[in-house]
């Protein structure tokens, strides 16, 4: 059974001193004016969800100013379960609890996942692979605690990295992190490539009930270490997929030799090229891509397909609905992106949405919602 959120405190976090939220149903809407702490509340319970939150904040940006420590608290329920998931910050540290024992992060990863839909999300076609591949890891890292913590093991190795090409360090001393680098780096990689696979399907099926009028969206995956080192411009319909799937081995063969291929120009360039962080995620609509030709609409449809994409893979792998965070995106799109939105919302996926104005809204979705008018009244 899904586990859904009953009720929400946060305690000295961004510009709250105090907020509860009790008694939360399936549809909330928050509404009220700018600055007035919409957001916060929606980072806050993908804090408490997926565990991170999509404005990469530091803890000091997090806890209210003038406070030394902030908590976050979700009292989730299935019917049967009854789970206290809390976070407290402090300094630089932030530790997670559940039911009042402390928890890693990874620990907790999936308990209660959640799509987070925010207006940033709309430079996921646009922007660069950079952005795509966070989005995939994220998704990959509430899926799978091992994809999180493989992926902060590559994190740390290509900081070393860095280090030590800027350091000049001797060969043999960059031999030595190239060799952990490969065991992470193909990890990853074989990682990326498993669930890229079963995105895309979804993704492609969903832009075709989005866009209609019969256009095909392809999308591809493609491992840094084909024909180097990727650039933005290059058309996704000649990024041909990773051969699936990718193996280990495979992996790690083909990161080795881009490696010793690459040595030179990683020293002269003084910093990593080759790895997981060159890695190239593109989407073609009707074999072009759709980064540099796509449309305003087309590349919303996109990012719009994608985030289903996401609630529906995380519903066929954990078994679980995830929670759907909904932030100021409904005034971002058109009526009909709107609808394909709205039509996913039902009383089975908790779906928490921000607005400055109702007006987006239809009566029948209002009476549906509670709607939380902001400021609370003290
Ligand atoms: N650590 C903090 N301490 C105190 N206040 C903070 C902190 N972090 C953010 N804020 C305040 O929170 C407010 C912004 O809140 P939020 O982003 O939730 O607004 P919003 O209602 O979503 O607005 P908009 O509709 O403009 O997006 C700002 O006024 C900001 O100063």
């Amino acid at each position: 059974m899904t586990l859904s959120i009953q009720s929400i405190e946060l305690r000295d976090f961004r510009s709250y001193g105090r907020l509860c939220l009790e008694g939360i149903g399936p549809l909330t809407v928050l509404v009220g004016p700018n600055a007035v702490g919409k957001t916060n509340i929606v980072e806050g319970i993908q804090l408490l969800t997926a565990l991170t939150s999509f404005r990469h904040p530091t803890i000091e940006q997090m806890v209210r100013r003038g406070a030394e420590r902030a908590f976050l608290g979700a009292h989730v329920s299935d019917g049967n379960r009854e789970l206290d998931v809390e976070l407290r910050m402090e300094g630089h540290a932030k530790r997670y609890a559940l039911n009042g024992k402390a928890k890693r992060t990874a620990d907790l990863k999936g308990l209660v996942p959640s799509v987070t839909f925010t207006p940033d999300d709309l430079d996921l076609v646009k922007g660069s692979h950079g952005t795509r591949r966070k989005a995939l890891d994220a998704l990959g890292s509430q899926l799978n605690a091992n994809y999180y913590l493989i992926l902060k093991d590559y994190e740390k190795v290509l900081q070393y990295k860095n280090r030590l090409l800027k350091e000049e360090a001797s060969d043999v001393m960059i031999d030595s992190i190239d060799e952990m680098l490969v065991t992470v780096g193909a990890q990853l990689a074989c990682y990326r490539a498993s669930l890229f696979e079963r995105l895309v399907p979804q993704v492609a099926r969903r832009y075709g009930e989005i866009a209609g009028r019969g256009e095909a969206l392809a999308c591809a995956y493609r491992p840094c270490w084909e024909a180097g080192a990727p650039a933005a411009s290059e058309s996704a319909a000649d990024a041909a997929p990773a051969l699936a799937p990718l193996t280990r081995d495979a992996a790690r063969e083909a990161l080795e030799a881009a490696l010793a291929g690459r040595r030179a120009e990683e020293r002269a360039r003084r910093r990593a090229v080759v790895g997981p962080q060159g890695d190239a995620i593109a989407f073609a609509i009707d074999g072009m891509d759709a980064t540099l030709y796509g449309s305003q609409g087309q590349q919303r449809s996109v990012v719009l397909a994608w985030k289903l994409a996401e609630a529906a893979v995380i519903e066929e792998m954990l078994d679980q609905k995830p929670v759907l965070l909904l932030d100021d995106v409904m005034s971002e799109l058109d009526e009909a992106r709107r609808a394909a939105l709205v039509s996913y919302i039902s009383d089975d996926v908790q779906t928490f949405i921000t607005t400055a104005n109702l007006a987006y809204f239809d009566q029948a979705m209002l009476s549906a919602a509670r709607v939380i008018q902001l400021p609370l009244a003290e």
